[in-house]
Order: structure tokens, then sequence, then C-alpha cells
């Protein structure tokens, strides 16, 4: 099987929704965690997990070079960069300077930038970006606790992280279809623009966008545009029908929940399942110390585990807690403490014998799979848009990497009825 799409994802949730978008759409796909060492699996596409986002610079952009490296090594006929789809990054990167980087090495000089995903309520319309009905910054993402978005123009977002020029196709454009959004992004680029945010409000849309891009070297944006892409390769005779991409071992054991995410969507989720299962809150303020909150954890856990519902253990708050933890620690070092917490807390869970996992939190997400000693994950069925079940090799149990935004109000009830 030859390798089509290489992509890169900035962390480990974004990582796994890209993933599922493209075996939904009739890929096979491998998400394999930072940059590869050996050879890279066999399927029509690779999604090569990195904890990048809120990295410094000069890292995010040597590690998304190497794992480029490492995809077009492997024969990759287009590569794929995926970030949020709240384009979540701050003023110094990372996209604009990882998108520079890879166009550079691939020796092209134009891409898109379109992180619309509809079917998560994120849609973009003359350049801004919405989340449900609310613009970007008014949507909860002006809280995030490391990347704050206080501006839903993504043409001046992105214009300060690249010396390179940002255009716009707009949704007069798009709703015409590919040949037009084609002849835009021609314009622009003649026109000395090196990237053009793309309007979407709709998957036919993300379908047309995909469409136009089948000659690109580079493609940048959330999941959701990655949805026209298998189809291109399906009519270049390169990629065959495919029915059975998302077959797994059959999910069953212990499980729990772990959450890190400070998001209104998981902060939704911990509340409701507090009235149907066992739930622990954390307070990294009062303990701030990873190895005695995980301690805290993994003694309350002990007589609670069971196989017909989870335990949640959360370390998520609302704003004010947060920023009364980013002011005494400061904002990094406050992240890392609880994700090393809750990275402690998931290995003590797998120790003692859970086999069904969910992690809230794409940067918590990048460290549990870090600490388990995950390397790969084979993708399954979708529990909600963008969150699907994975299998965890070489460690070998089922995990769903929830981005902090999605999933229904019972997220952590109904993953475990799926598999
Ligand atoms: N109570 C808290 N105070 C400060 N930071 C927190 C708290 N709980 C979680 N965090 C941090 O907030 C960040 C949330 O980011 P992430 O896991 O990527 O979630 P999301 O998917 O919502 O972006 C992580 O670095 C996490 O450690
Ligand atoms: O595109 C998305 O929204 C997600 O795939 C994603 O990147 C998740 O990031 P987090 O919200 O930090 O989990």
């Amino acid at each position: 099987m030859a390798l089509l799409l290489g992509c890169v994802a900035d962390d480990f949730t974004g990582a796994t929704d890209l993933a599922s978008m493209l075996v939904r759409n009739g890929m096979t796909c491998v998400q394999v965690i930072g940059v590869p060492t050996g050879p890279l699996p066999e399927a029509d596409a690779v999604v090569i997990a990195l904890k990048s986002r809120t990295a410094p610079v000069a890292q995010a952009v040597a590690e998304s070079v190497a794992a480029a490296e490492a995809l077009l090594a492997a024969g990759a006929k287009q590569l794929f960069f995926k970030y949020c789809s709240t384009f979540d990054s701050t003023d110094d990167g990372n996209i604009g300077p990882v998108a520079d980087a890879l166009l550079k090495r691939l020796g092209a000089g134009f891409a898109i930038a379109c992180p619309a995903f509809p079917a998560n309520g994120r849609s973009i319309y003359q350049g801004h970006l919405f989340v449900g009905s609310r613009l970007l910054n008014e949507s909860g993402m002006e809280n995030h606790p490391l990347t704050p978005m206080k501006d839903a123009d993504l043409v001046r977002v992105l214009s300060r992280q690249t010396d390179g020029g940002v255009g716009l196709v707009p949704f007069a454009v798009v709703e015409q279809g590919a040949a037009a959004i084609r002849q835009a992004m021609t314009k622009l680029a003649e026109g000395g623009r090196r990237y053009a945010i793309v309007d979407a409000v709709s998957d036919a849309h993300l379908h047309a966008i995909g469409e136009a891009c089948a000659s690109h070297a580079l493609v940048t944006g959330g999941s959701g545009v990655a949805m026209g892409l298998p189809g291109n390769f399906r009519r270049a005779g390169l990629l065959p029908e495919r029915s059975d991409a998302a077959a797994l071992p059959k999910a069953e054991g212990l499980c729990a929940v772990v959450a890190g995410s400070c998001s209104r969507a998981t902060l939704g989720q911990i509340g409701l399942a507090r009235d149907h299962v066992p739930v622990l809150e954390l307070d990294a303020l009062a303990t701030p110390d990873a190895q005695a909150l995980a301690r805290q954890a993994l003694d309350w856990v002990e007589g609670r585990l069971a196989a017909d519902r989870p335990v949640v253990i959360a370390a998520s708050a609302p704003p004010e807690k947060v920023a009364a933890l980013q002011q005494k620690l400061g904002r990094d070092a406050a992240g890392t403490l609880v994700e090393e917490a809750l990275a402690a807390v998931a290995k003590g869970l797998v120790a003692r014998g859970v086999k069904r996992l969910v992690v809230a939190g794409g940067e918590t997400s990048g460290a549990v799979v870090q600490r388990l000693g995950v390397t790969s994950l084979r993708i399954g069925a979708e529990i909600d848009p963008g969150v699907p079940w994975t299998f965890a090799e070489p460690v070998g149990i089922h995990l769903a990497l929830k981005s902090g935004n999605f999933g229904a109000r019972d997220f952590f009830l109904k993953a475990f009825t799926h598999g």
C-alpha cells in the first residue's frame, strides 16, 4: 500500500480528529506518536502527532520539518498540516512559522489555511471564525489557559505569525465550487500572497475546497477540509474503495476519564457526569504538587473502578480558578503541573487494570500518551464528530483523546456504550 497523504498534527487530539476524518472518508490511516525513528506503518495516510502547538517556535518548526521529512521519505504525495479548528495559537505562532517552514521545504509558494469544521460548529465567513453562533473571541476560547483567542479575523491572526501575505477566498467564490476557488487561489498566489484563508460554512464547501487543492504540495487546516482530499486520490486512481477502514479489537474492561481541558464543553460534560458516576475534582491551587495530586487521585480510585461505568478524575476548572493558579505559578508552569499530575494518574489507572480511557484536552492527551509510552494509535469508530475510539500500541488499551471543545454533554457516559 503506497502512502498518499502525509500529515503533521500539532497536538494529539487534533491528530485523532484528522485520522478519524480520513478513515471515515475511506482511507486507512495510522496515527504515529512523535517524530518517527523507524519505518512508517503501511497505510493510505499517516498522521504524525506532535505536541508542538504550545512548544517554543524553533522546536515546533524543527519537529514539524523532521516529521515532514519522514513522510516524504515514505513517498507521501501531499502533506497536510493539521491545527485546531479554533486556530489555537499565539502571535508568536506556531501556525505561521510551521506552515512557512513546510512550504519552504516543499519548494512551494502557496497554501490554504482553513480550520472550518461545520459538524462541530466551526464556520468561517468573510475570514471570521465562528464557534456555533459566536465569534471565536466570544466563544470561551478567549479564556483558553494556553492559547487565548482574542481575535476572530483569521487573515489578521495569521498575518501576525508570518512575513508572507495572507489573502481571503470569500464565501461568494467558495459557493461557486472547485473551479472558482482554484481560480481565486491562483490570483492570490500571482498577487504575491502566500496563504489564503478560505471561507466555509458547510461540508459541501469543504469538499469543493479539498478538490481545488488537489495539486497543492501542502494543505493546512482543521480536520474538516481534509474530507475533500481522499476524493482527489480516488479520482486519480490511487485510492481503491475501502469498507473496513475502522475495525478495532472489541473494547471491554475497567473504564475511566481523565480531564485537563478547561473548555466550556468539557466543564459541561463533567457537570453532567457528576449526577451519574463517581467524579473527583482535583484542586491544583490547594495542592500545587503533581505527585501529591496524582496520589490523591489514585487513593480515591481504590474500590471505585468498574467496567459498566467510568470514574472521572478532573483538574478542569473555570477561568477564575485557572487564572489564580497561573498567577501563582506562571501560565506554562501551571499547565505543566496539571499535565504531569494527570499523566501520572493515567499511568496509575492503567497499572490498576483500566482498559478503556478517555482523556479530555489536547495538551493533556499529549502528556498522557507520552507517559503511557504509546507509539501508535489505530483509529476506530467515532463516538462524536472528531473523537474516535483508538487502540493504543504497544500498551493494548482503548483510548479516546477528546478535544476539549468536542463532544456532546453526555460524552463521558456514552463513550463507554460504544465500541
Ligand atoms: N485548574 C487548572 N489551572 C490551570 N491550568 C489548568 C487547570 N486544569 C488544567 N489546566 C491546564 O490547561 C491546559 C488545557 O489545555 P488542553 O489539555 O489542551 O485542553 P483543550 O483541549 O481544552 O485545549 C492544560 O495545559 C492543563 O494542564
Ligand atoms: O480541530 C480541532 O478542534 C481539534 O482537532 C483539536 O485540534 C483539538 O485541540 P484541543 O481543543 O486542544 O483538544
